[in-house]
């Protein structure tokens, strides 16, 4: 099959990753008989220094018409002290309201051959397959108003859902419940929190639509407790915009490092996938950041977006494999094996395809 990406590396790390995951994606073409169009356009800090704004209509143009958006990463310290709307963060957050990127699946299975490169013990995480689900559009990364008041000393965050934005994610978490191991936790502070009352009553609600799904509600605190103290007692979290965040940064220790964690980030009709990173300024350059984290989103590009589960597969076994082999990058703290740069790992993989 042919099918046109659109590729927004970003900052920091995000082309050296990039360019590993279009390698990989080139490979698996070739080996399977398609074509990927890369087409390539700015975000983020980036975007501001060649055109003035994190995001560009072209872009946002660019992948509206694209089959599939593969992102790496936006931000750094370069473009901190900007005004707000300048930011890099605000190109990400505005190519996810503009496509209504509203479902972010973030799935943590650690690889067999890292088991012992968590900081956690191998008994508590062998066996952890958690798929979070978290609302991508809403929350407190959007509600209005957001603002200084008083001369900049008292500042304003609106956390803010509509009944439909709850629903429609709370759906997607109850549906991939239903396909995987059917128990949904949905993760909430209902305990002090308005948005958080009324996402519980809709969750309830809708369980009556699907008797199959254990559901539990947990409050948010307990959840991050739980997620590295009994990782195996979960199976798909749902949850709001920030808590997703925070959890998924959290539950990439159990694969032993946030560099190994993809994501796709989905409307009812296209999909960015894009790693749980961020831009790694602190190794930004140097040719050591892990690339599988990328990698992986593309196969999950490939599985989601173009339905094609075969290549996907191979993307995973080909990585699995490479660790098998010992090969790993420096954030992965293993002891034996071989410490390898973003560029061997690459190849590493691709040979493993
Ligand atoms: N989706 C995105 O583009 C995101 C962007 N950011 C932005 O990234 C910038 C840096 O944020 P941080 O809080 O430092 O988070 P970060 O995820 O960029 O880095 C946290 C730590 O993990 C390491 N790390 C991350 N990815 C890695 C990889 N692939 N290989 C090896 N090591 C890796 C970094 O070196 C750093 O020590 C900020 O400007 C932030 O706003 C943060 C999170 C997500
Ligand atoms: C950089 C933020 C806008 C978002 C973030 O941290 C994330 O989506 O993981
Ligand atoms: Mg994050």
């Amino acid at each position: 099959m042919e099918k046109n990406i659109v590729v927004l590396p970003g900052d920091g790390i995000g082309q050296e990753i990039m360019d590993a995951s279009i390698q990989v994606l080139t490979k698996v073409a070739e080996k399977f008989n398609h074509k990927f169009n890369f087409e390539q356009y700015e975000i983020g800090g980036t975007s501001y220094e060649k055109d003035g704004e994190p995001l560009t209509d072209e872009t946002v143009n660019a992948c509206l018409k694209a089959d599939a958006i593969l992102l790496g990463a936006i931000g750094g310290p370069k473009w901190d002290s900007l005004p707000p709307h300048l930011r890099p963060e605000q190109g990400l957050l505005k190519i996810r309201k503009a496509l209504n990127l509203y479902a972010n699946i973030r799935p943590i299975k650690g690889f067999e051959p890292l088991l012992h490169a968590s900081p956690l013990k191998e008994s508590v995480i062998k066996g952890s397959d958690i798929y979070i689900v978290r609302e991508l559009t809403g929350g407190l990364y959007f509600g209005t108003p957001r603002e200084r008041r008083e001369d900049g000393n008292v500042a304003v965050d609106t956390l803010l859902y509509h009944r439909n934005e709850i629903e429609r994610i709370v759906e997607k978490g109850f549906e991939s419940a239903r396909i995987r191991n059917k128990h949904l936790t949905s993760v909430d502070k209902a305990n002090v929190l308005e948005s958080s009352r009324l996402w519980r009553e809709i969750v309830e609600e809708k369980r009556k639509d699907y008797p199959d799904v254990k559901v539990d509600h947990m409050l948010v605190d307990s959840a991050a407790m739980k997620l590295i103290t009994d990782p195996t007692s979960f199976d798909v979290i749902v949850t709001e915009n920030l808590f997703g965040d925070i959890l998924s940064d959290e539950g990439s220790v159990l694969t032993g490092s946030i560099g190994m964690l993809p994501s796709a980030s989905l409307s009812e009709t296209i999909g960015l996938y894009e790693p749980v990173h961020g831009s790694a300024p602190d190794i930004a350059g140097k040719g050591i950041a892990n690339p599988l984290g990328m990698i992986l989103s593309s196969a999950m590009m490939l599985r989601y977006s173009f339905d094609l589960n075969e290549e996907a597969t191979a993307i995973e076994k080909a990585v699995e494999e490479s660790l098998e082999q010992g090969i790993h990058t420096a954030d992965l703290k293993i002891h034996h094996g071989k410490e390898v740069g973003t560029k061997e790992m690459t190849e590493t993989v691709i040979s493993n395809l």
